[in-house]
């Protein structure tokens, strides 16, 4: 199953406290790096441990540690930050790639501004995260991107996100993974998300 929606009841709940009218944006980025969070427990529930012997309290024991090369978060610039620091709590010391990309309102095409990724992306999973994908032409350039840098192995964290766009990304890269607290009804002639959250950037940021 490459398209997870996470009906867990707090991410659930969260999200419904998200798309109330008129919510603070103190509130908004709250929410928005919890379910962060929430979606990073789900997102790496399979991840390869490996045994390791340490020196215990009592003497030597063997544990479990994360296998690999540590991963990496790719934010997407703007509104992916306002997810970042929840998904730091869980993977603190993760790599940050960051991916500057903005959807231009009239064509919906993205328009790439920059791009600095961590080093030796092959060997690294990565964790992108934003908290729209609506037409998915901003996701499909980022794995794009990630891919032509040699990454093979990229889970997608999403708030919400629109049919359509899912469509394009599975479709264009069935390997993806793409976790998200809601897949919406689908987009407006305006290429919003509906019901949706509005301009997830803006919310967060505080620039309506
Ligand atoms: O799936 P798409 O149709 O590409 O739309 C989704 C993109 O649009 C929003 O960013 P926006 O372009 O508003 O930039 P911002 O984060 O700087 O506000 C959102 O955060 C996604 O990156
Ligand atoms: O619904 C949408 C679509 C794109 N970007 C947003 O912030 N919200
Ligand atoms: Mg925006």
């Amino acid at each position: 199953m490459r398209v997870h929606e996470i009906k867990h009841p707090l991410v659930q709940h969260k999200l419904g406290l998200m798309r109330v009218e008129g919510i603070s944006t103190k509130g908004f980025r709250t929410l928005a790096s919890e379910v962060g969070t929430l979606l990073t427990y789900e997102a790496t529930k399979d991840l390869a441990l490996e045994d390791h012997t340490i020196n215990g309290w009592a003497g030597d024991v063997t544990v479990q540690r994360l296998k690999g090369k540590k991963i990496t978060i790719v934010p997407i610039l703007r509104a992916g930050l306002g997810m970042l620091d929840g998904v730091m709590e869980l993977i603190p010391s993760a790599r940050i790639s960051v991916v500057g990309l903005y959807r231009d309102e009239e064509t919906l095409e993205p328009v790439p501004y920059f791009q600095k990724l961590a080093k030796n992306m092959d060997e690294r999973m990565a964790l992108v995260v934003d908290p729209m994908l609506a037409t998915g032409g901003s996701m499909l350039a980022t794995i794009d991107m990630l891919k032509a840098a040699g990454c093979q192995n990229i889970r997608v964290l999403v708030l919400v996100a629109a049919p359509e766009g899912l469509k394009k990304v599975t479709d264009a890269h069935p390997d993806v993974e793409i976790f998200t607290a809601s897949i919406d009804e689908g987009l407006n002639d305006k290429g919003y998300i509906m019901p949706g959250l509005g301009d997830a950037g803006d919310k967060i940021f505080g620039t309506t």
